[in-house]
């Protein structure tokens, strides 16, 4: 809805009223459509100022919305209904303009905003793009290629940056309605040439097809197949290059391109997701909504390696204050040293200066006394993190949140060496830890709603994308990852290369392909976790028998690659081979090729061809299968926690919305049925038997991906 009222004598104020960001909903399209006529058809109204109630400006179309019946004017002509007043109208753009938000905005003839504003296109995350004038108006008003930035990115910026690029007028500290209401009041009668952003030239930038080239492959690289920014650029193209009128037609076909297409809804889909797994739930009932956070002022970090330092820093940023405590004299001058430069960096970066002051350095684990909050990234050695945990919970006072940033360890089995295993739960970050979005919060058995809330709290304050999830080997993301690296190494011993399943992979999307990846964070990584499990050795045995552990079909290829000393990067020799240890770019290895083959040769193996197809099939559907084991066995709420976990944590396309949607979108008759083929043709490889949850789905008729959470409580209320 929109209110029209009369200010300052002389002034129609029009506020959108629309709770919570004034989405330009069907009924908000029709109060501006109203209120605008009112206003422009009142002859005491001489200028017009637009605003959002409750200090929001707007936060575009209404995205729940999309994919239904849209009803209610549509936001082209209401915004050209703006542009073409004779009377001046003035936005007043105070929170957010963003989206439609921002489109209605550039349709009125003036801009101010309040300096704590945001600004920007984000079309592109939801994968459309500026169909409302945005892509045609925002270039011809600053240029070419400041907008190709913001559309291509959706970068929110700041009301300076804004006044800067020429993107608002002007930028107050006040009340901008005032301002704005003020400035309208000096503007009524003045002409408004000039002001109409669709009547201006369009700047052609030097060297346009150049730039145009330039952009394009850029964007090509960056996008890894989604096709929304690709769009973006098109429509900015058309911008510069046509007649207003042809541009709007040329958005309007791209959008239509967009607005139905599969990528489109996977990125909403995630939009949704990711706040839907804020609100999160316990087994036992408790929510987020009725657990109460502790407040955490000072927390420590024990283990100063890859992970503590980033998890400090991070901390420290938060503004909390940070014991750092490093047992290894050597481990911890180098840690003050690398934090420090990080410290630098974030700071630089945020405009702000370095928290050095927030971080207290100690070799001594007693200097926890007194903190709320500790995060224990010690080795992964279930040993040395159980006596830890013993100083722990002896040392801290009385009510201290005891995390571990494990991998994979049993939750539970840690906070049994403790005097209060409610207080205990698992933080684990992803590397590095003051960059990476995700954080997957573990609640174990024991654990408190009011220590997972408060987890969940402090994730959020860092900036993390928080997801609650069940204590199980590996927990969600590490789990999952089992199946699909298992069916990586299967590939290589049938005949595939590792050029060819990463190449798989990544034209899927994924950045990394599994032994691209896997030579980055170093091969020797896994061995540890596999010797610790009784696997991990080649045997040396050569035929089927030397490939079956503990009744299963094994690989050992990462194993025998890491006796020869091969971890990837660090060693310069991996999957790959790179120019010197530390190298990073990887090229085929003509040394592994025909290890390969001898490897074949003595196990009896016959290599055939494989194609991408099957690269994917085997490596994604394995690992969405054991997506379905965790929905059934409760360790996730829904499909949306682990599409979130994957898309922030472990590089799945967003554009292809995690891989529970992914199997949506594929259809889950045919998931079931390539596993139930795969696994025909496999049958000594458990992780390719299709699970409970997937037949049971198919067999109701295969429900829409949201409907899904439903289904896994009702499957758990019947246990
Ligand atoms: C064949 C067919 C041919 C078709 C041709 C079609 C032609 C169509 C032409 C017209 C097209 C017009 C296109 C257009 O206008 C495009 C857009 O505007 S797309 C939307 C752009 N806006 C955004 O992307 C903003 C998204 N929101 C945010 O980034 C954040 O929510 C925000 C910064 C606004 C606030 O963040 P925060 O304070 O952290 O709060 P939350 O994120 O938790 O949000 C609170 C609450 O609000 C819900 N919400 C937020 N934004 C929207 C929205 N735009 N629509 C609906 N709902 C929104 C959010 O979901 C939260 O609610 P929950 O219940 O918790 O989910
Ligand atoms: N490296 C990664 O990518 C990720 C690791 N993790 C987990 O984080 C934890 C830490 O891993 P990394 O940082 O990679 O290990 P790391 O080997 O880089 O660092 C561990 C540090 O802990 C120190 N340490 C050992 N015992 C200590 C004690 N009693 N008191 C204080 N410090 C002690 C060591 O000296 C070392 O500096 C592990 O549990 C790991 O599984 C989790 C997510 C990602």
């Amino acid at each position: 809805m929109a209110q029209l009222t009369r200010v300052s004598g002389s002034v129609g104020l029009i506020t959108l009223q629309s709770p919570p960001v004034n989405a330009l909903s069907a009924a908000v399209r029709q109060g501006i459509v109203d209120t605008v006529q009112r206003a422009l058809s009142d002859p005491e109204v001489k200028s017009v100022v637009v605003c959002g109630q409750n200090g929001i400006f707007c936060g575009g179309a209404d995205i729940k919305e999309f994919g239904t019946n849209m009803s209610g004017p549509p936001l082209v002509p209401l915004i050209h209904a703006i542009e073409v007043a004779h009377k001046p109208v003035v936005a007043a753009i105070e929170g957010i303009a963003l989206g439609g938000g921002l489109e209605l905005a550039l349709g009125c003839h003036y801009r101010i905003a309040h300096s704590k504003a945001k600004l920007g296109l984000p079309e592109v995350t939801l994968g459309l793009l500026p169909a409302a004038g945005g892509s045609q108006r925002l270039p011809r008003l600053i240029g070419v290629p400041a907008a190709l930035d913001l559309i291509t990115t959706g970068r929110h910026i700041t009301a300076a940056e804004a006044l800067k690029l020429g993107v608002v007028d002007q930028v107050t500290a006040h009340s901008t309605v005032d301002v704005a209401v003020k400035f309208a009041l000096s503007v009524a009668g003045k002409p408004l040439d000039g002001r109409r952003i669709s009547s201006l030239p369009c700047p052609r930038p030097p060297n346009m097809d150049a730039l145009f080239e330039g952009v394009m492959k850029k964007v090509r690289q960056s996008a890894r197949g989604a096709i929304a920014p690709i769009a973006c650029v098109q429509a900015i193209r058309a911008a510069a290059t046509l007649p207003y009128d042809q541009g709007m037609e040329r958005e309007l076909e791209l959008m239509a391109s967009l607005f139905t297409s599969d990528q489109a809804r996977a990125l909403q889909y995630i939009f949704f997701a990711q706040r839907a797994v804020a609100r999160w739930s316990m087994p036992s009932g408790a929510r987020w909504d009725t657990s109460k956070p502790r407040p955490v002022h000072k927390a420590a970090v024990i283990g100063l390696g890859t992970m503590g330092r980033g998890i400090a820093v991070a901390l420290a940023q938060t503004g909390l204050s940070v014991v750092a405590v490093e047992t290894q004299e050597k481990q911890l001058m180098a840690a003050k040293q690398e934090m420090s430069g990080m410290l630098e960096r974030g700071a630089k970066r945020r405009g702000v200066a370095p928290a050095f002051d927030k971080i207290r350095y100690s070799p001594d684990i007693k200097a926890v006394a007194d903190v709320d909050l500790v995060i224990e990234a010690v080795f992964e050695d279930m040993a040395l993190k159980e006596k830890v945990f013993q100083q722990l919970s002896a040392l801290c006072k009385p009510g201290t949140l005891l995390c571990t940033n494990t991998s994979g360890l049993d939750v539970d089995h840690l906070a049994s060496q403790t005097r209060s295993p409610e207080l205990v739960v698992g933080m684990h970050f992803f590397a590095p830890a003051h960059v990476m979005k995700l954080l997957e919060v573990v609640y174990g058995s024991k654990s408190s709603p009011q220590a997972l809330a408060t987890a969940m709290q402090l994730g959020k304050k860092m900036g993390k994308v928080s997801v609650a999830v069940g204590n199980c080997r590996g927990f969600v993301g590490n789990r999952m990852l089992k199946p699909y690296s298992e069916q990586a190494f299967f590939l290589l011993e049938e005949g595939a290369t590792p050029e060819l399943v990463d190449g798989a992979l990544e034209d899927f999307g994924f950045p990394m392909g599994l032994f691209r990846m896997s030579d980055l964070s170093g091969l020797d990584v896994g061995w540890r976790v596999r010797k610790v499990d009784g696997l991990g050795k080649s045997s040396g045995a050569s035929g089927q028998q030397a490939r079956i552990r503990q009744g299963r079909r094994y690989s050992p290829l990462g194993d025998v690659l890491c006796e020869q000393g091969r971890f990837g990067q660090k060693t310069g020799r991996g999957w790959y081979q790179y120019d010197k240890p530390g190298g990073r770019v990887g090229r085929p290895d003509p040394w592994l090729h025909s290890f390969l083959e001898e490897y074949r040769a003595q196990h009896g193996l016959v290599a055939r061809r494989i194609d991408h197809q099957e690269v994917l099939e085997r490596c994604l559907y394995t690992l969405i299968n054991e997506g379905f084991r965790i929905l059934e066995d409760g360790i996730a709420a829904g499909p949306e926690e682990i599409d979130i976990i994957y898309v922030f944590g472990y590089g799945w396309p967003r554009h292809r919305g995690g891989p529970m949607f992914y199997a949506s979108m594929v259809g889950l008759e045919k998931v079931l049925a390539r596993l139930e083929f795969y696994q025909e043709a496999h049958p000594d490889v458990p992780y390719l038997q299709p699970c409970n949850l997937l037949k049971r789905l198919v067999a109701s008729g295969s429900p829409p991906v949201h409907k899904w959470r439903e289904v896994v409580k009702k499957l758990h209320s019947q246990l």
